[in-house]
């Protein structure tokens, strides 16, 4: 049995803190496997423990196969949990720990068929007379993933299960759980910010962003259809490029984005996705370009659709079967807050969100419709400052691009290197983060 789990304008604030999760509104359906992602510190795991119940709910509602929930006590859920770390009974043999809540809810029964059933689902049945302390990480994992699945719970919650594995041995376990869950059909939230288990994992992603979720769709929509900057550059290896860049849309000429050094010229007749860009004209963008999107060619091979950049190799990264290219292309690389680390306090002056009121009719009905899933850009940088207001991350770093490239093409630090930008794949994303190419659904009518 799975069942509907339903958060509703959901919020948790800690004390007298800000909101560690703002308004949270999310159904996971039954059986869904539903991948929660960001980065540290942007409250995923304070969801899943107010869906647990083992936080209270500052405001709004959940409901759990549509009955109001809030106030239900955390056993009488029905609901299993697997933290990062293995909470496993150290004096209790394997056996013993995955019979645990089973003799907690019926201590008559013989329920060693059970336990059996369930070790054979995990293939640990040789590890079931052993003490935890006999087993290495990723087997008490296994066990302790064995204890939470025994007495076969309607909703599975698990906490970054994965994360203090080896690779090796976390790239296993995964395909495992998604084996199981989906064999068992239970209802999955997992918590995670390791965007590489998304891809192989979820039937959908929430991407959290400080305590606000900014888009929900299958992984594969995430990574194709960002909703904003902030998506773009959390999902995806490597990192999407991001530029700064100008619109640069005169009447008697072609349309171009201007990225300070270079120019990319959006190619004739513009597609309608380019034609909508005309309304940024002479504002400020970003430019995004995922690493396939450009290649390493002179103009003479270039294919419709695709313009001339260039650049200078920083460094090349050989991964065996492709490389990554590192390039400088004179352009400045936008910054986005919160990538990496918990929310930075806000600082004087700065404003987190952009404000509907500067924004005209037109921006204040697309501000209204995404009301609190809007990443925001760092304020623009002033040149001549130097380093000053930069990335500290970035800074000594002066590539701007990567460029995807099989392993045969060789390039050496310092060369110059001719590049084709296949502008059918060019993400441009508006001052306040929001993707306006391609195009979002639902677009608000031009006409008013
Ligand atoms: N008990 C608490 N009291 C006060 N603040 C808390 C408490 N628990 C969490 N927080 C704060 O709430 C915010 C969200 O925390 P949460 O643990 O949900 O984030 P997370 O996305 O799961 O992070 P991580 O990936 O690092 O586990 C953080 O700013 C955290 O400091």
């Amino acid at each position: 049995m799975s069942r509907t789990i339903a958060l509703r304008d959901v919020s948790k604030r800690y004390g007298r803190e800000s909101y560690a999760v703002e308004r949270v509104s999310l159904t996971v359906e039954p059986g869904e496997f539903l991948v929660l992602l960001g980065p540290s510190g942007c409250g995923k795991s304070t969801v899943l423990r107010m869906i647990a119940g083992l936080e209270d709910i500052t405001e709004g509602e959940l409901y759990l196969d549509g009955e109001y929930a809030n106030h239900v006590p955390p056993r009488e859920r029905d609901i299993a949990m697997v933290f990062q770390s293995f909470a496993l009974y150290p004096n209790m043999t394997s056996r013993a720990n995955i019979g645990f809540p089973l003799r907690l809810r019926d201590p008559a029964t013989d329920h060693e068929p059970q336990i059996e059933a369930t070790a054979r689902m995990l293939a640990i049945e040789d590890l079931l007379d052993r003490y935890p302390g006999q087993l290495s990480g990723g087997e008490r994992q296994r066990v302790a993933m064995g204890r939470a699945l025994s007495r076969h719970p309607s909703v599975f919650l698990m906490d970054e299960p994965l994360s203090s594995l080896d690779a090796k041995l976390r790239g296993h376990l995964r395909a495992e759980i998604a084996r199981l869950t989906e064999e068992l059909g239970v209802t999955t939230v997992y918590v995670t910010h390791d965007q590489a288990e998304v891809m192989s994992l979820g039937h959908r992603v929430a991407v959290m962003r400080g305590g606000v979720l900014q888009q929900v769709s299958s992984p594969r929509d995430a990574y194709a259809l960002p909703s904003n900057v902030f998506v773009a550059a959390f999902i995806g290896t490597p990192r999407i490029s991001l530029l700064e860049a100008v619109v640069h849309a005169p009447l008697d000429a072609g349309m171009s984005l201007d990225l300070g050094g270079q120019r990319l010229a959006l190619p004739e007749p513009l597609s309608i996705d380019h034609q909508l860009l005309r309304i940024q004209q002479g504002r400020p963008v970003v430019v995004g370009l995922r690493s396939e999107t450009v290649r390493i060619a002179p103009p003479s091979q270039a294919r419709p659709g695709e313009v001339a950049m260039r650049g200078i190799v920083e460094h090349v990264e050989y991964q065996g079967h492709e490389a990554l290219v590192h390039v400088n292309t004179g352009s400045r690389p936008a910054v986005v807050a919160d990538l990496e680390s918990a929310r930075p306090p806000a600082a004087p002056g700065h404003r987190r969100r952009p404000h509907g009121n500067s924004l005209g009719p037109l921006g204040r009905r697309v501000m209204g419709r995404l009301s609190g899933a809007v990443a925001t850009l760092e304020p623009p940088q002033s040149s001549s400052a130097g380093d000053a207001g930069v990335d500290p991350d970035r800074r000594g770093v002066r590539s701007d691009l990567v460029v995807r490239t099989g392993p045969q093409v060789r390039v050496r630090a310092g060369a110059q290197v001719p590049l084709l930008v296949d502008l059918a794949q060019l993400y441009v994303f508006d001052h306040a983060g929001r993707r306006i190419c391609p195009a979002p659904d639902g677009l608000p009518d031009l006409e008013e």
